[in-house]
């Protein structure tokens, strides 16, 4: 079996790229340990201050967002950093050819319930002089590298550079990142979908018709049984969505009319587009595909709708009505 170390030199990318990618894995596991100290280590819990989206964050949040802006700082192939727990982008090195987008921890409001976790990333190449928040404002398509680590029972990494994608899982006692699939696809075909439905009545008639349909099972048009799966960790939904297949949404809404979308493209629909589709399957808004979306702020949220493919377009077919 080969490790994370092997798999990177073999592989046809630039030696730049593997440095950084050398960087965000060993900070992973340093995240990965954090994480299954939980209350052992006082890490638990909120904090006083909230993120430039308002939300409160967690301890946690701000622990993981700091050890991967330290790390990305002394890494001097990164250029500058996006994450959700920093208002703006944050410079790092002036010749640095990569921007990172990250969310540090995803799923944080199930750190006190001991459930799924993990760390999303992108890596976009800086293309600018100057380092500004228009330098990362490119469209998804433009990503070289995307991936996310999930703390689980065992800790997997997911990582796509444009070459199918591959996963790996932490060894607990080398603590090396082993392959363990070497090309991910996603069926095309699923029985599953994950989506939050105390939101239903929020949702606009395409996705209230299509998820109406899915429960009828085999008494409705679909004419099969569907079973429902949530995780509330994107991270961990998109996991299960590249291991088994299966659709994951999270629609616009007007339950918040300031905020009609929940994920957030740069760091976590993005990534997230880039995976699925170098698995096999599609990622959309219910109206573009996510990976061609131009961005307009590095915080701007979407509406998501990805996996398998024949049945993220029968979801499409319904927005098209
Ligand atoms: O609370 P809800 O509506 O179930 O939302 C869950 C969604 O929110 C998120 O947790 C947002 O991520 P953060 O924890 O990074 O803010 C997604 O991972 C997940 O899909
Ligand atoms: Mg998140
Ligand atoms: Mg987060």
């Amino acid at each position: 079996m080969q490790t994370f170390t092997q798999y990177v030199a073999g592989s046809n990318i630039d030696t730049s790229l593997k440095q950084l990618l050398h960087t965000l894995v060993n900070t992973s596991k340093e995240i990965s340990k954090a994480v299954s100290h939980g209350a052992l280590a006082g890490v638990l819990g909120e904090t006083e201050q909230q993120n430039v989206q308002g939300e409160t964050q967690k301890k946690l949040d701000i622990i993981t967002n700091d050890m991967l802006k330290n790390a990305l700082d002394n890494d001097l192939t990164v250029k500058g950093i996006a994450s959700e727990e920093e208002d703006y982008v944050v410079a790092a090195n002036e010749n640095g050819q990569y921007l990172v987008c990250f969310d540090p921890l995803d799923g944080s409001s199930n750190i006190d319930i001991n459930s799924l976790v993990g760390t999303i990333f992108s890596v976009l190449p800086a293309t600018e002089d100057e380092l500004t928040e228009a330098s990362f404002l490119q469209k998804g398509c433009n990503q070289v590298a995307a991936g996310y680590v999930l703390y689980g029972p065992s800790t997997m990494l997911a990582l796509t550079t444009g070459n199918g994608v591959q996963m790996f899982t932490l060894h607990p006692e080398t603590n090396e990142f082993m392959l363990t699939e070497a090309q991910v696809a996603i069926p095309v075909d699923t029985k599953e979908f994950a989506i939050n439905m105390s939101n239903q009545r929020f949702w606009q008639p395409a996705m209230q018709t299509y998820i109406n349909d899915l429960i009828k099972g085999d008494t409705g048009v679909r004419q099969k049984n569907f079973n429902m799966r949530w995780i509330a960790a994107m991270v961990g939904d998109v996991h299960r969505v590249l291991s088994r297949g299966g659709i994951f949404t999270y629609p616009a809404d007007t339950k918040n009319p300031k905020k009609p979308f929940k994920l957030r493209l740069m760091y976590e629909a993005n990534p997230m587009a880039l995976l699925v589709e170098q698995s096999g399957g599609l990622a959309s808004t219910g109206y573009e595909n996510i990976l061609d979306i131009q961005p307009q702020e590095i915080h701007q949220r979407v509406a998501v709708i990805l996996g398998s493919s024949n049945e993220v377009e029968t979801c499409l077919n319904y927005h098209a009505l």
